[in-house]
């Protein structure tokens, strides 16, 4: 089955904030990220991590560098293009997902339980106090997940989680990333271990730098920030 997969790449990139411009962000990052690669970007608080997620997302340009995103189709680009009907397909997915695919993705996210314990169940019209900090979160992954994205960024999404729901989804996005029909680029911010064990490879930020890039958080985390 081919599907999108995405490549990230970050050259000499610079930021402030507008309303801050003499309080540089990010200085100078260089770095890129491969398709189906996980990675985690761990530092401490204020190093700039969700500064350069919002790079990323294009919710600020770079004051200098260039920020850029790759989405090919693989394995059978050329085939694939090619056929008319299989993009109305794709088209239809996007619009059309049925309600297998709903349950499937909240038990993916373990909010299938407390979803269908609610009065009226995958009906609810949800407000800000229905739901707790964990569940709001185990919903936000349910609708990542339907969204089958190419590049899927986790910025903290397991933080409000108990140890057990966290542990699930931890295991969940080890054996997805395993499966070659649901491969994707990912990127976790988190400051607990056990959510980065599965990464690839670890940034590690400082006041708006990468200083340090490792292959397993498991090796001497004490100076990552993370518990
Ligand atoms: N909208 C904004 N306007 C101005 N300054 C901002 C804005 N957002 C963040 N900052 C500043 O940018 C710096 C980096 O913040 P950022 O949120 O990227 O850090 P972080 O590493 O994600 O921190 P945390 O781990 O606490 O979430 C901080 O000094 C912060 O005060």
């Amino acid at each position: 089955m081919q599907r999108l997969t995405g490549c990230i790449q970050f050259v000499n990139v610079s930021f402030h904030y507008p309303s801050r411009k003499m309080v540089p962000i990010l200085k100078n990052l260089n770095f890129s990220i491969t398709a189906n690669e996980v990675v985690a970007i761990v530092g401490v608080s204020g190093s700039g991590k969700s500064t350069l997620i919002n790079l990323l997302l294009r919710l600020y340009e770079p004051i200098s560098g260039e920020v850029s995103i790759k989405c090919i189709l693989s394995p059978d680009f050329n085939q694939w293009k090619s056929s008319e009907r299989d993009g109305h397909q794709v088209a239809e997915r996007k619009y059309w997902i049925c309600w297998a695919e709903i349950k499937s993705a909240a038990m993916f996210a373990n909010a299938h339980e407390f979803v269908s314990s609610l009065p009226s169940g995958y009906d609810t019209i949800i407000d800000d106090n229905l739901l707790s900090g964990g569940q709001k979160q185990r919903v936000a992954i349910a609708r990542a997940v339907i969204r089958d994205p190419a590049i899927l960024i986790l910025d903290e999404a397991t933080s409000a989680l108990d140890a057990e729901s966290e542990s699930y989804i931890t295991e969940i996005l080890h054996s997805m990333r395993k499966d070659s029909k649901t491969q994707r680029t990912i990127i976790i911010i988190a400051h607990r271990l056990s959510t980065l064990k599965s990464a690839d490879r670890v940034m590690v930020m400082d006041k708006g730098q990468i200083i340090e890039v490792r292959h397993s958080v498991t090796q001497n985390p004490s100076n990552l920030n993370i518990v």
